[in-house]
């Protein structure tokens, strides 16, 4: 069994509505996974239902990716931390300016999220950055970005599992991995392109594992969870 003191996987509540994200919270121990809350259900739900996961013992990774000017990006990260979330995240390529700003804008309030920038999107493959004007690999890319975010003070980074043992040889034990893009064996991929199963993504380093649609999609999901914690337990315990 993993250790519950620091749960690796971190579930995807990509539900359109709050009801259908909280039959499954009710089946899940906060002591065993935390949760994120990305932008379909917080348009949905709104702060509401972060405050009821947050109330209810939960971790929650508060997935909206800002990108915007530093001002802005500032004043919605105090806002995340006014919901007493345990993660929030930017988007790297919104720039130094941009993340030191989310940065101080938590550092001067009270209890403090985990800050993380999104590097590459899992989705993104290098014909995609190609088309957006980024040259070069996904790899190439992720790293420098990883580098800006770390420079900018930032607690880690999103990345796919692909790059978290290049990531973690250059920027140490303490810079939080946290990797979308896992797909157990045999696991549809969907619109994912960077992916990695949950043993070998923590094989690789990752500190945290999000999984959204393995699980919300599936007939049978405490199944599936069970069946990634025992792989990710089978790794840890070597
Ligand atoms: O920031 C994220 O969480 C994120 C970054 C990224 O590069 N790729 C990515 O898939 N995600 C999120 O991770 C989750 C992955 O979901 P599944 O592909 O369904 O497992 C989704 O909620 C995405 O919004």
């Amino acid at each position: 069994m993993q250790n519950t003191n620091d749960p690796r996987v971190i579930v995807a509540l990509d539900y359109p509505s709050a009801d259908a994200a909280l039959a499954l919270v009710e089946r899940l121990d906060p002591a065993r996974c935390r949760v994120k809350v990305g932008k379909e259900l917080f348009t949905r739900a709104g702060p509401e239902l972060v405050r009821r996961l947050v109330d209810g013992g939960f971790d929650v990774f508060l997935d909206l990716k800002y990108h915007d000017i530093p001002n802005t990006v500032a004043g919605a990260c105090a806002a995340a931390a006014d919901l007493g979330v345990w993660m929030v995240n930017v988007h790297a390529l919104g720039g130094r300016a941009m993340m030191e700003a989310a940065r101080e804008a938590l550092e001067a309030g009270g209890r403090r999220p985990l800050l993380i920038a999104v590097t590459v999107l899992t989705s993104h493959s290098e014909a995609d950055l190609a088309e957006i004007g980024l040259a070069g690999s996904p790899m190439e890319n992720v790293q420098r970005l990883a580098a800006l975010a770390q420079g900018s003070g930032l607690d880690g980074v999103v990345c796919s599992p692909r790059e978290v043992a290049t990531l973690r040889a250059a920027h140490g034990e303490g810079f939080r991995l946290v990797t979308p893009g896992i797909r157990p064996s045999g696991a549809a991929l969907g619109d994912q392109k960077r992916v990695m199963t949950p043993g070998d993504a923590i094989r690789s380093g990752s500190d945290y594992l999000v999984i959204g649609r393995p699980v919300t999609g599936a007939d049978d999901p405490m199944g599936v969870l069970l069946a990634v914690e025992a792989e990710i337990g089978a790794v840890l315990a070597g």
